[in-house]
């Protein structure tokens, strides 16, 4: 630039070009910054988005059965980024009324394939990490590390303490749910300084052959209710990860047939003595569920115990198939619960709810019949067979039950002529007759 040039009024043009070109790059340097803000707000209000987090969450999801069936479904469907899925089994055409993400057509394969390919069909966006196991204290921290939720969707209590102290230690939100017969509940635990299921439960209750999903059965529907709203709840924590702590805790609980279906209640508070997340926590690592429930993370364990497998009164539904084509007279004992043989039972079948048997049994047992004011089935059952000289069958839904029952014939009533039907009405449609109804 020349200095010698002036303006019209002799006033030099250099100094003015020079502060005219400062005077722009300083504009420029003050677009950027206000581009950058820009971008921030844009960001922000970007993340803001419901759609935007639910893009960015991780949901972890133990068990592709009932529950997880429509847990994962929804998940997927409504957008999650990343979905873990957690199970060691296979499916089988008997699960497909409840399981109702797997199809005949993946009969057999691991449940997490299953579901894997039903979820990528769904949305193809949405990735999906399979983690074909049983989920244990040796493998549940590292898996768990990946995710920001954790869902229960287990049918077992050994995994479902584990699962619990799990999330504790690794400080995740857990979506519990469970369904067994006509009803079920959903909470949220370790939930913004809420309880945990250690909290509600510090010990295992003792194990209930009766209260499995095996065993009781559940109507298809229920997990699928139940899984519904485990998936909103999940999607309710995602969109209010920056609210405040929620003053109370609360299971949603429902029932088939109860008035309303659907009730609230309150749950307790975090317990301070607590053994996984109170003040002064004990249990710091994770440890052996399957020894601390009494029972192992399947939830059919301790049954075999009843009986021996060598018993001679355990019978297959073969072996029982030939009894009832030879015409040979016998007592066929069915020993679900009432709605269970109201859904489905063998003509001709006497029903005697397991319970019912073995309180009348003892009352049998003792002489006394006086404390329900009843008629006793168990002491009219027992009169017939041996009057009539006619074997008892005992059946239930998956062959548990009935090891119970032949147990109180022979203990109470000194009944040896008495067979338990190996896996049940289950089995009885895997091997003879699969036009049997099923649930
Ligand atoms: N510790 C565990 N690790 C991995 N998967 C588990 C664990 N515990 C339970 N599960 C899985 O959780 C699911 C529970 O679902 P659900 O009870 O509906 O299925 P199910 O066991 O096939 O049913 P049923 O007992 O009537 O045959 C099952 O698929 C089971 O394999
Ligand atoms: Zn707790």
């Amino acid at each position: 630039m020349n200095p010698n040039y002036t303006d019209s009024e002799g006033n030099a043009t250099t100094n003015k070009i020079e502060s005219v070109l400062k005077r722009l790059e300083e504009i420029r340097a003050e677009e950027k910054q206000l581009l950058s803000v820009l971008e921030n707000l844009k960001t922000k209000e970007k993340n803001k988005c419901g759609q935007y987090k639910i893009k960015k969450s991780k949901v972890l999801v133990i068990g592709a059965g009932g529950l997880g069936s429509t847990v994962l479904l929804y998940l997927c469907a409504m957008g999650v980024g990343k979905i873990g899925v957690v199970d060691f089994d296979s499916v089988e055409s008997s699960n497909l009324h409840r399981q109702i993400i797997h199809k005949e057509n993946t009969a057999g394969l691991p449940k997490v394939e299953s579901a894997k390919r039903a979820m990528n069909e769904l949305n193809s966006g949405c990735e999906v990490e399979t983690y074909n196991t049983h989920l244990k204290s040796s493998n549940a921290l590292e898996i768990f590390e990946k995710y920001d939720i954790v869902v229960d969707a287990s049918d077992n209590l050994p995994t479902r303490y584990l699962i619990n102290d799990a999330c504790v230690i690794t400080k995740k939100p857990l979506v519990y749910g469970s369904a067994l017969r006509l009803d079920g509940q959903v909470v949220k635990y370790n939930y913004k300084g809420g309880p945990c299921y250690r909290c509600m439960f510090p010990k295992p209750p003792p194990f209930d052959k009766k209260a499995s999903c095996s065993e009781a059965g559940v109507l298809g529907v229920v997990p699928g209710l139940i899984g519904c709203i485990q998936a909103l709840e999940v999607i309710k924590i995602v969109l209010s990860a920056d609210s405040p702590q929620p003053t109370s805790s609360y299971m949603l609980s429902f029932s088939t047939y109860g008035n309303p279906q659907f009730r609230q209640f309150r749950i307790r508070n975090r317990r301070p003595d607590c053994e996984v997340c109170g003040e002064s926590p004990t249990i710091t690592s994770l440890i052996d569920y399957p020894a601390f429930c009494g029972a192992d993370s399947t939830d059919m364990a301790p049954v075999s115990k009843v009986l021996e497998k060598s018993d001679p009164c355990r019978i297959s539904c073969m072996e029982y198939s030939k009894v009832r084509k030879s015409g040979q007279p016998h007592i066929l004992l069915d020993v679900r619960d009432t709605d269970q043989f109201q859904l489905c039972s063998f003509r001709g079948s006497r029903h005697i709810p397991l319970d019912r048997l073995v309180s009348e049994g003892q009352e049998y047992a003792n002489g006394d019949n006086s404390s329900t004011g009843k008629e006793s089935q168990f002491k009219n059952l027992v009169d017939d067979a041996k009057e009539k000289n006619l074997p008892i069958y005992a059946i239930c839904r998956r062959g548990n039950l009935s090891q119970s029952a032949v147990k109180a014939l022979r203990e109470f009533a000194n009944f040896e002529k008495c067979y338990q039907i190996d896996g049940g009405i289950t089995a009885w449609n895997k091997t003879v007759d699969d036009g049997f109804p099923f649930y």
